[in-house]
């Protein structure tokens, strides 16, 4: 027999969808808003059975984009902006505490704008039927991305010729994926397929990258990042500019996903710097392709380390006149030692999502009077920032950063630090 209830969602759970609650217990619904009344249906035992809306949230929006629901990328289309903000917000202080840290309010909040995504990674499916081009899906085939609010137009317009190019190479048979940055120079385009491109292949990509005046086409073969993707079409040289210095970026590297979230870590960063001389040594870990290391260089010498042997080559060959070194290292295997920490000012640490693991513990066991960390993961974020309260650093200041609209993605300015008199300030 089946029970119907009436709920309204009262809060988002960790992936945007909206949550009521009854009793004890959590109903988790995609794209629903807190506001949003339903009829919930659950059998005897309390097991959702279905539901529908009754009345939506009166400040709830109208989705901007017509495949919203179905296509994985975005979970919180109806939520205001305003609200998508301090829901994140209330996530990084949420982490922050339960890493152990009292919590000032936030320094700076930025939320980039629709359409200004500038780096995505898309899934195609190949099949009787036609090409299907979209978002990677954790549980199901990707949806032809039809549409688009969150990617630079520049990008979005390519989707659909691409569509047709992955239809008439031969090398791809069922499924394959793309990787595009949008640098200064234009699109980037990494094409990852389980087979080689045939000599036809070649042609056609070459015609593709000049008829859209595409820079740089490139060609990964099986799932291996260790080796090089092979360049198949180069019409011009690939340029980005980092703090004003030119950089030559490498095929699939990592860039920051928008140009303002790129510029609003850099403010966070540098405002929560402590008083620095020139030559005093900064070491930054997991550097990527120097975003952060070149406006750092302004206040001291940065030793920066990355694991992305193409990224530091990029950086060191932009180098010439900024007060930096660059290392290639893999900081899993083979973390800086506290020898090798204790010399620094200041570490900033902008791990992958998956954390800094033993490196944060090495940090905050070397005793260095400052770290920055930046994260993009709020649960990563307690468990790297928990060994840094056992060692008796202080919450200096945080930022928060939405460069991932819509989504849960979040990302972090979090400014530790040993000095109690800069903590005593904060605090008066
Ligand atoms: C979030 S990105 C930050 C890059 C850079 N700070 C920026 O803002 O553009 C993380 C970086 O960590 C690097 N990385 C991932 N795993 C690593 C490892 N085990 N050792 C060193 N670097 C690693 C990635 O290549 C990537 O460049």
């Amino acid at each position: 027999m089946s029970v119907t209830h009436r709920v309204a969602i009262t809060s988002l759970g960790r992936e945007g969808d909206g949550v009521a609650q009854i009793g004890a217990r959590s109903y988790y619904f995609p794209h629903l808003v807190p506001g949003d009344v339903l009829d919930l249906q659950t059998d005897e035992a309390g097991h959702c059975l279905g539901h529908h809306l009754v009345s939506p949230a009166p400040h709830a929006m109208t989705p901007p984009c017509t495949i919203f629901t179905q296509c994985g990328g975005c979970a919180t289309q109806r939520l205001p902006f305003p609200d998508q903000l301090n829901w994140k917000r209330a996530r990084v202080q949420a982490a922050l505490e339960r890493a152990g840290f009292d919590v000032p309010v936030p320094t700076l909040m930025h939320q980039s704008a629709p359409r200004s995504r500038r780096r995505v990674d898309l899934a195609v499916v190949k099949s009787e039927e036609g090409v299907v081009i979209g978002l990677h899906q954790r549980k199901s085939a990707p949806i032809d991305m039809t549409s688009c609010q969150l990617l630079d137009p520049r990008i979005f317009a390519l989707v659909a010729p691409l569509r047709e190019l992955m239809r008439r190479l031969g090398a791809i048979s069922r499924e394959a994926d793309l990787h595009i940055n949008l640098f200064d120079s234009g699109a980037d385009i990494v094409i990852g397929a389980n087979a080689a491109p045939s000599l036809s292949d070649r042609g056609k990509i070459a015609a593709f990258a000049a008829a859209h005046r595409i820079p740089r086409i490139c060609w990964r073969q099986g799932k291996s990042f260790s080796s090089a993707p092979e360049v198949i079409a180069q019409l011009r040289p690939v340029t980005h500019h980092f703090s004003g210095t030119t950089l030559s970026p490498p095929p699939g590297s990592f860039m920051q996903p928008t140009a303002s979230g790129e510029a609003a870590i850099i403010a966070a960063v540098c405002d929560a710097l402590p008083k620095l001389n020139k030559r005093d040594r900064i070491t930054e870990l997991y550097s990527g392709m120097g975003t952060l290391t070149l406006p750092l260089s302004a206040h001291g010498f940065v030793e920066a380390y990355e694991g992305a042997a193409s990224s530091v080559a990029a950086l060191d060959a932009a180098r010439t006149g900024r007060r930096l070194s660059c290392s290639v290292r893999d900081l899993a295997r083979q973390p800086l030692q506290q020898k090798e920490l204790e010399k620094s000012r200041l570490v900033v640490v902008d791990p992958p999502r998956i954390g800094a693991g033993t490196q944060a513990a090495r940090v905050a066991a070397s005793g260095v009077k400052d770290v920055i960390y930046v994260s993009c993961n709020p649960q990563a974020l307690v468990n790297d920032l928990a060994p840094f309260v056992r060692q008796g650093y202080g919450l200096l200041s945080w930022s928060v950063i939405d460069q991932f609209l819509w989504s849960a993605e979040v990302e972090a300015v979090v400014a530790l630090t040993l000095d109690r008199k800069r903590l005593a300030k904060r605090l008066a």
